[in-house]
């Protein structure tokens, strides 16, 4: 038995789904019908199920995107660094093994020799680095509560995406913003990261921290192109012209955008595709919720 918190979120959809795929038995819980928040609920949600293993797929991301997280500093904290450590603490004392959705936020650019960041690396967007979001602060203090935990995966998720437009959908949003920021990024295929963190589980991989992104990276020059080819030939994009009139025009707080390694993951035999041939796949199975923007 597995236990899911989060799973009415747009990550935990997609674990249920695929638990319900593998024909695994779980149990979903939202907070509308019972308080996981709470150690001792936790604990007896944990005893009264007999749960082998738990999946945190619940945390505060603001709505449409982090920029709510300035004005909801108090729930972001509570879903992204206290959470955890509740879970953390109502784990340890049940014995159970659990895996906790992180993010790859609290990174921003290349290592200083321009490779990928490692799970070994630090944070550098972070409140100890003093140049974050508040949501990327909240997440980097999450995965600090979690430092040393036994029997615990951190599976970092990076800008989720698949071929089902969303608001989530970090393919739906480059269609539907006014406006573009370049910058270069590893990215997650949501399907593929569920699927991937529950191989771990299942596989028995060493627990710790894993960056759970598709292999590379990749420009939003090169996803508009790609949007082009696959999806929407008619498709024109507007750039700003720098990061300050992003900031000036369409965001009130920086976004992480990072190149992340996730040579770990592999080399335990769990495959993720190139960030490139995953986007292909994406566009090429879309399911639109709306007819197509053509501009
Ligand atoms: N979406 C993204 O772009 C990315 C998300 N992540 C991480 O993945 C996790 C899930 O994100 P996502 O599914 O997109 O988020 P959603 O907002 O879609 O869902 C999160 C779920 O978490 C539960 N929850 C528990 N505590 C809180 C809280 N304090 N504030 C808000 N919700 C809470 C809610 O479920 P209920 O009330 O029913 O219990 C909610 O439905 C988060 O930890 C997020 O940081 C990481 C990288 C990228
Ligand atoms: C608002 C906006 C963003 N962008 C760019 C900035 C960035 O590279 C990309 C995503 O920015 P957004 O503001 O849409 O999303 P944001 O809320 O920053 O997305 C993040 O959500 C949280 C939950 C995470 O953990 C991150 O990994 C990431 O998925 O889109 C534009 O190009 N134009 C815009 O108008």
């Amino acid at each position: 038995m597995i236990l899911l918190l989060g799973s009415t979120g747009y990550v935990g959809s997609a674990f249920q789904s695929r638990l319900d795929e593998l024909a695994l038995p779980y149990q979903a819980l939202s907070r509308k019908h019972t308080d996981y928040t709470n150690r001792d609920t936790l604990i007896g949600l944990i005893r009264e199920s007999n749960a082998r293993f738990l999946i945190n797929s619940a945390g505060y991301t603001g709505k449409p995107n982090v920029d709510a997280a300035e004005t909801d500093k108090a729930e972001c904290l509570d879903g992204n660094a206290v959470l955890p450590g509740t879970i953390r603490s109502a784990c340890e004392a049940t014995g159970i093994a659990w895996g906790h959705v992180s993010s790859g936020c609290i990174y921003t650019g290349r290592r200083t020799d321009g490779a990928g960041f490692r799970e070994s690396d630090p944070p550098n967007f972070s409140f100890r680095t003093n140049n974050c979001s508040w949501y990327s602060g909240c997440k980097a203090l999450g995965e600090e509560v979690l430092a040393d935990a036994e029997n615990t995966f951190i599976w970092r998720l990076r800008i989720p995406f698949n071929n089902h437009d969303s608001p989530r959908n970090y393919l739906s949003k480059l269609v539907r913003y006014d406006r573009l920021l370049e910058a270069e990024n590893s990215i997650s295929h949501l399907d593929e990261f569920v699927d991937a963190c529950i191989r771990c589980w299942q596989q028995r991989v060493p627990f710790g921290t894993y960056n759970v992104t598709n292999t590379g990276s990749v420009t939003t020059r090169k996803v508009t192109q790609l949007i082009r080819e696959h999806l929407l030939p008619e498709k024109v994009y507007d750039f700003f012209a720098s990061e300050d009139e992003f900031m000036q025009v369409a965001a009130k707080t920086p976004r992480s955008n990072c190149v992340m390694d996730n040579r770990k993951l592999l080399s335990t035999g769990i495959e993720m595709r190139s960030v490139e041939d995953a986007i292909i796949d994406s566009l090429r199975n879309w399911q639109s919720k709306q007819v197509s923007t053509s501009s």
